[in-house]
């Protein structure tokens, strides 16, 4: 069964038409990538997804019992509070010292709970943020636009991150993205919105799609070639390809 089902999903907010009907189901253990213009409804589509947001028409099913992992842009409290990596995560559910181990080594910061939450990298936040997601031990991972202010070198390095954690933890992920870069070839799968689904497919097929191309031009090729080239470890017990 699909973990997520969006059927004719309609939004309206403000007198005007946000999202228009848009059909898309994810299923278990694949990467999903929301890609759009600035103001095509990217997030609006998220906070729905999220319950965040009422639909005006269409349905949401979601497979019983499924638990959402969500990953915010930007840490959701002050950064200059005193705050060490491994408080924020015991916030606001407790979990043992062990299990916040183990959700900083699998976002890739191993030895660093007693650090200031204020003294960390902007990729080593995005990692805290994945590591307090993964806490709740999703079936599904959202992430908003996780990589904003990442160099390219920082977001292939995240999207490896996230290919990682799906393949140990076998959940599915829906990432949103306002640019492009590197993101498309980190997924199973693209879904271009402009308010409404342009087009969808594997990566390729939507970065050489008509629909897609007049929204962005023909500027991912470098892109999803820097991802391919950097893209040298092994997947297990997953089969999917980037080609
Ligand atoms: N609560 C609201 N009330 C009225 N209009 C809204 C509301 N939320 C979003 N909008 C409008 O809906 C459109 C889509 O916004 P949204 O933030 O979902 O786009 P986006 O694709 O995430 O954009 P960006 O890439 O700039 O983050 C915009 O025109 C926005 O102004």
């Amino acid at each position: 069964m699909n973990l997520l089902t969006l059927s004719d999903v309609t939004v309206r907010a403000g007198g005007s038409l946000i999202l228009d009907r848009i059909s898309l189901s994810i299923d278990p253990g694949e990467i999903v990538t929301i890609v759009g213009p600035n103001g095509s409804g990217k997030t609006t589509l998220m906070r729905t997804i999220l319950g965040a947001m009422p639909v005006s028409g269409g349905t949401i099913t979601t497979r019983p019992g499924l638990t959402i992992g969500y990953v915010p842009q930007k840490l959701p409290l002050d950064g200059s509070l005193p705050l060490t990596v491994a408080r924020f995560l015991a916030l606001p559910h407790r979990h043992s010292p062990k299990k916040i181990a183990g959700a900083l080594k699998l976002a890739g910061l191993p030895d660093i709970g007693d650090r200031q939450l204020s003294a960390l990298s902007g990729g080593q936040m995005q990692r805290a943020l994945l590591a307090r997601a993964l806490l709740s031990e999703p079936d599904l991972l959202i992430l908003d636009e996780p990589t904003t202010g990442l160099d390219q070198q920082g977001e292939a390095g995240f999207y490896r991150r996230i290919e990682m954690v799906r393949d140990k933890r076998g959940c599915a992920v829906l990432m949103v993205s306002h640019d492009l870069h590197v993101v498309m070839a980190a997924s199973d799968r693209v879904i271009c919105l402009n308010g409404h689904v342009c087009c969808h497919g594997t990566p390729a097929s939507v970065a050489s799609a008509p629909e897609y191309r007049a929204l962005f031009g023909h500027g991912t090729g470098g892109a999803l070639a820097l991802y391919r080239h950097d893209h040298d470890h092994e997947h297990h017990g997953h089969s999917h390809s980037h080609d």
